[in-house]
């Protein structure tokens, strides 16, 4: 079942600038969505829609049935936000900031739901602190926290890692999990190919105001999961060997590197082999080193595969 259906949504602002160009997005219930997309894609303005905040100049969105504008507080009831900004009051404590958002929604005071969201987001011990006094990573907790406090079904959370550390990024992928096994549905924006890769059971790419795919994880991975390895050689080459062709091998640096493109998710990248064919031939190898696929070439080939798949 759709827990979000988005039809033909248009967002275009007051200095007429299309932010969204036409959105067809269906969120299943229980799942989680990362929707991956450079700066300036689209992504904020979509989830705004969803949840209210942004007016939409076309198309219609339903949550959980209910129409964002026709059925707003039943559907904004359905609906939690985790924003990409802090904007906490520094001086209120962590549990009053999450009652308060509770009331907000007009729920009833419930001091047992407000400690077992505490208690799940580590911040149970933190309850009397201060929000000013909370660690970047404590804070962003909190958003998690008051986004729960009236017991949403869909979870939004914009960029929710952005600039933090690597120990809290796993925090928080540990911490959607155990949503998603609550049964809550969750839609994550973020420029990290990884942090879908490690959590999504979906991911849509957005560029330009354009939903471009939506694909389970695994074919997605598998079908942009390219890695470089970059090969500088002792001695430059004038061209590729004969014997080393099958490879599909490009010369960089005036022929002292050899660059080769493999598939991370197949079972056999052929780098041994590469290898073993480069010592046959008898090519001193200086030094190797290997890139991902950078988002942005990923962005790039699908916006090109598309335009060829048009043309
Ligand atoms: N209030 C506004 N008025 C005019 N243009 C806006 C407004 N808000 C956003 N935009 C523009 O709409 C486009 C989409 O912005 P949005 O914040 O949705 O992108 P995003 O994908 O969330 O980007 P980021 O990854 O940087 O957060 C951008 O070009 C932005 O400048």
């Amino acid at each position: 079942m759709a827990m979000v259906d988005i039809t033909g949504l248009r967002k275009v602002y007051d200095d007429g600038f299309e932010a969204l160009k036409g959105v067809d997005l269906s969120i299943h219930e229980g799942e989680i969505l990362a929707l991956l997309g450079p700066n300036g894609a689209g992504k904020t303005t979509l989830i705004s829609a969803v949840c209210g905040i942004a007016v939409p100049t076309g198309g219609t969105i339903e949550v959980g049935g209910h129409d964002v504008l026709r059925d707003y507080r039943a559907a904004r009831r359905l609906v939690g936000l985790v924003p990409q900004e802090v904007n906490l009051e520094p001086f209120e404590k962590v549990i009053r900031t999450v009652r308060f958002s509770r009331g907000l929604f007009g729920l009833p005071a419930d001091e047992a739901k407000i400690e077992a969201i505490l208690r799940k987001l580590s911040l149970w011990d933190k309850r009397d602190t201060p929000i000013r006094a909370l660690s970047g990573g404590m804070k962003r907790r909190v958003l998690i926290a008051k986004a729960l406090a009236h017991e949403p079904r869909v979870l939004f959370l914009d960029e929710p890692t952005a600039g933090v550390d690597v120990e809290l990024r796993r925090d928080m992928w540990e911490t959607v999990a155990e949503l998603k096994a609550d049964g809550v549905t969750i839609i994550l924006t973020t420029h990290y190919i990884e942090e879908a890769e490690a959590i999504a059971d979906r991911i849509g790419v957005i560029s330009a105001g354009r939903i471009l795919l939506v694909e389970d994880k695994a074919s997605l991975m598998a079908r942009l999961g390219r890695k470089t390895l970059r090969i500088d050689l002792a001695q430059p080459l004038a061209a590729i060997p004969g014997a080393l062709s099958h490879h599909g091998l490009t010369l960089a640096d005036d022929g002292a590197t050899l660059v080769y493109s493999y598939d991370t998710g197949s079972t056999r990248s052929g780098i041994a082999r590469l290898m073993a064919d480069l010592t046959a031939e008898g090519l001193a190898v200086r030094d190797v080193s290997t890139a991902q696929d950078s988002l942005e070439t990923i962005f790039v080939g699908l916006v090109n595969e598309r335009q060829e798949g048009a043309a």
